[in-house]
C-alpha cells in the first residue's frame, strides 16, 4: 500500500491544458507494483483524440510563454525545482512503487531529476545568439535562437522521472511547450511531476501529460504538423520507428536508444576501484539502465583476480522489494525482461561460458533475478551483441589494447564506455579510441546535468544536460540587415 505524505501526488487522470481528465472512452489501464504485484491505481487509456487535443493547448500558450524575459521563466522553473525537492520522499515512493527500484536509488534519481530543472532555469537566461562579420560594408548579420515549439517526448519506465525533467527541462526553460507521454508501466510519477508543475505556476496547457495506447499517441505526435520536435528515450527498434512515422514532416529529433556499454578493466588499473566501478555501473537499477556495463573486458594478468573480487562485492548484494530498509536490488519490471535475461544467459552457457554466481530467478519469485556473473564469455554468445538489461555481469578476457577496443567498438551501439587504468599515454588513446558518445575513465558512473548525454551510431541522436542539450530546443535564425 503506497502512503504518500501528499496524497495528492497520487493521480489517476491525465493532465491536459491544465485540466485533470479521464479518457474520452472512459477506458483505464492498471498500474502494478512489480516487486508485489499489487495494484496501486489506475490511469486513463487515452488515444489520438486526447493527444491531438493536448498538442492544441500547447500550441495555444506556446508563443505566450517564449515571450516572457527568461528570468520569468527561469523563476517558475525555479519554483518547480524547489517544489519537487520538498516533495522528495513521496516522489521517491511513487518511483519504488511503479518501478520497484531501491527507494535509495528513487530518491536519488528525484534530485538527479530535479537537477535538470535547476541547471535550465539558470541557463535558459544565457541563450546568446552572434553577429558575424558581414561580407560587405552596407551589410550586418545577427544570429538568434528561438524556441523550436511544441515538443513531445516519450519516456521509459527504467526512470520514470529524471528521463521526464531532462527532456522538458530545456525545452521550457527556452520558451516551447511540452506533451509527454511516459511509459504505461510508470505513468504515476509523471503525473506527480504535472501536479508540481501546476503548483509551480507553470501555465495551463504549457505541460500535458498522455497516458494510453503507444501505437495511437505516438502516431500523432510524429503526423501532427504542430509537433516540431519529438524527443524519445527507449529502444532501438521503436526509436528507429518513431524515426521514420516523422520523416513526413521532417520533425527535428532526439533519440536516447539503447547501448551495449563496454567496462574495460586494463593491468595496470586498481582493481578495487575498478570492481567498485563496475558494481554501480553493472548493478545500479538491477543492470536496468541504457549506460549499464553490458560487456566487461579484463585483461589476462587481472582476470582471476578481477572476478574473485567482484563475486565477493556481488554475494553482499540484498534482493528484495525496494520500500524495504537495506534493499540494494529490486524486481525486474516485467516476465518480459526476466525471459530477456535467462535468454542470455542460457545461450553464453550453451557456448560454454562458466557462472560464477548467481543464473536464477530468486527465491523470492516474481520477476526478481539473482545478481549474476559469467566467465569465459566470448564474442559468439548474445551477451556480445544485445543490451541484457538485467543483472548480469559477463566477463571477457582479452590480452592487449589493440584487441580490446577493437572488440569494444564491434557494435552498432556507441552510448556510453568506461575503462580503468593508470597509464596516461594510455588514457588519453583508449578515451580517443572509443566509438563512443560517453567515455568513464576510472568511474562506473557519468550521468550529471552539466555534462552531454548521449549517444553515436545506433544509439541515438542529440545531448541532454548542459549547454549543448539546449541547442536540441532552439533554431537558429539569421538575419542580414542591408542598408538602403
Ligand atoms: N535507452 C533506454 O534507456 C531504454 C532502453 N530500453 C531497451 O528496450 C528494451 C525494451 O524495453 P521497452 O520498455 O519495451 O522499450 P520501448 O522502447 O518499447 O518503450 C519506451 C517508450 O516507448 C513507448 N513506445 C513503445 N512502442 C511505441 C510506438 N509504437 N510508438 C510510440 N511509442 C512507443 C513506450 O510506451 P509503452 O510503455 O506504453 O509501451 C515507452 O513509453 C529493453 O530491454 C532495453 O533493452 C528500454 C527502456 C529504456
Ligand atoms: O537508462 C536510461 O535511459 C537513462 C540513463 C540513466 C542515466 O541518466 O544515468
Amino acid at each position: 500500500m503506497l502512503k504518500l505524505t501528499n496524497e495528492n501526488l497520487l493521480k489517476s487522470q491525465c493532465y491536459i491544458d491544465g485540466e485533470w481528465i479521464d479518457a474520452d472512452n472512459a477506458e483505464t489501464m492498471d498500474v502494478l507494483n512489480p516487486a508485489t504485484g499489487e495494484v496501486i491505481t489506475s490511469v486513463p487509456k487515452m488515444g489520438q483524440a486526447e493527444t491531438e487535443r493536448a498538442i492544441t493547448a500547447a500550441n495555444a500558450v506556446q508563443k505566450n510563454w517564449a515571450k516572457r524575459p527568461a528570468k520569468e521563466r527561469a523563476n517558475i522553473l525555479r519554483n518547480w525545482f524547489n517544489l519537487i525537492m520538498a516533495n522528495q520522499e513521496d516522489l521517491a515512493q511513487i518511483i519504488t512503487a511503479e518501478m520497484g527500484k531501491p527507494l535509495a536509488e528513487s530518491r536519488g534519481e528525484v534530485a538527479y531529476g530535479a537537477s535538470y530543472i535547476e541547471w535550465y532555469a539558470e541557463e535558459a537566461k544565457r541563450v546568446y545568439g552572434d553577429t558575424i562579420p558581414a561580407p560587405g560594408d552596407d551589410k550586418r548579420i545577427i544570429v538568434m535562437k528561438q524556441p523550436i515549439g511544441v515538443i513531445a517526448s516519450i519516456t521509459p519506465w527504467n526512470f520514470p522521472n529524471a528521463m521526464i525533467t531532462r527532456k522538458i527541462a530545456p525545452a521550457l526553460a527556452v520558451g516551447c511547450a511540452t506533451v509527454m507521454k511516459p511509459a504505461e508501466q510508470t505513468p504515476l510519477s509523471a503525473l506527480a511531476l504535472c501536479v508540481l508543475a501546476e503548483e509551480a505556476g507553470l501555465p495551463k496547457g504549457l505541460v500535458n501529460c498522455v497516458v494510453g495506447d503507444p501505437v495511437a499517441i505516438g502516431g500523432e505526435m510524429t503526423s501532427n504538423d504542430i509537433i516540431r520536435k519529438l524527443t524519445f528515450t527507449g529502444s532501438t527498434e521503436v526509436g528507429r520507428l518513431l524515426m521514420r512515422q516523422s520523416a513526413q514532416h521532417i520533425k527535428k529529433l532526439g533519440l536516447e536508444l539503447g547501448g551495449n556499454a563496454p567496462f574495460i578493466v586494463f593491468d595496470d588499473a586498481d582493481i578495487d576501484a575498478a570492481v567498485e566501478g563496475a558494481m554501480i555501473s553493472k548493478y545500479r537499477n538491477s543492470g536496468q539502465t541504457c549506460v549499464c556495463a553490458n560487456r566487461i573486458y579484463v585483461q589476462e594478468g587481472v582476470y582471476d583476480q578481477f572476478a574473485e573480487k567482484l563475486a565477493a562485492k556481488v554475494a553482499d548484494l540484498k534482493i528484495g522489494n525496494g520500500a524495504e530498509d537495506d534493499v540494494v536490488q529490486g524486481p525486474l519490471i516485467d516476465d518480459k525482461a526476466v525471459a530477456k535475461v535467462e535468454a542470455h544467459l542460457t545461450d553464453a552457457v550453451s557456448k560454454g561460458a562458466e557462472i560464477v554466481c548467481g543464473g536464477q530467478r530468486h527465491e523470492l519469485g516474481r520477476t526478481f533475478f539473482e545478481p549474476t556473473i559469467v566467465k569465459n564469455v566470448t564474442k559468439e554468445m548474445k551477451v556480445a551483441r544485445e543490451e541484457t538489461f538485467g543483472p548480469i555481469a559477463p566477463l571477457f578476457r582479452f590480452k592487449d589494447d589493440a584487441d580490446v577496443i577493437a572488440q569494444a567498438n564491434d557494435t552498432e551501439y556507441g552510448l556510453a564506455s568506461y575503462f580503468y587504468a593508470k597509464d596516461m599515454s594510455r588514457v588519453f588513446r583508449v578515451a580517443e579510441e572509443l566509438e563512443y558518445g560517453m567515455v568513464g575513465v576510472n568511474t562506473g558512473i557519468l550521468s550529471n546535468e552539466v555534462a552531454p548525454f548521449g549517444g553515436i551510431k545506433q544509439s541515438g541522436l542529440g545531448r541532454e544536460g548542459s549547454k549543448f542539450g539546449l541547442d536540441d530546443y532552439l533554431e537558429i535564425k539569421y538575419v542580414l540587415l542591408s542598408e538602403i
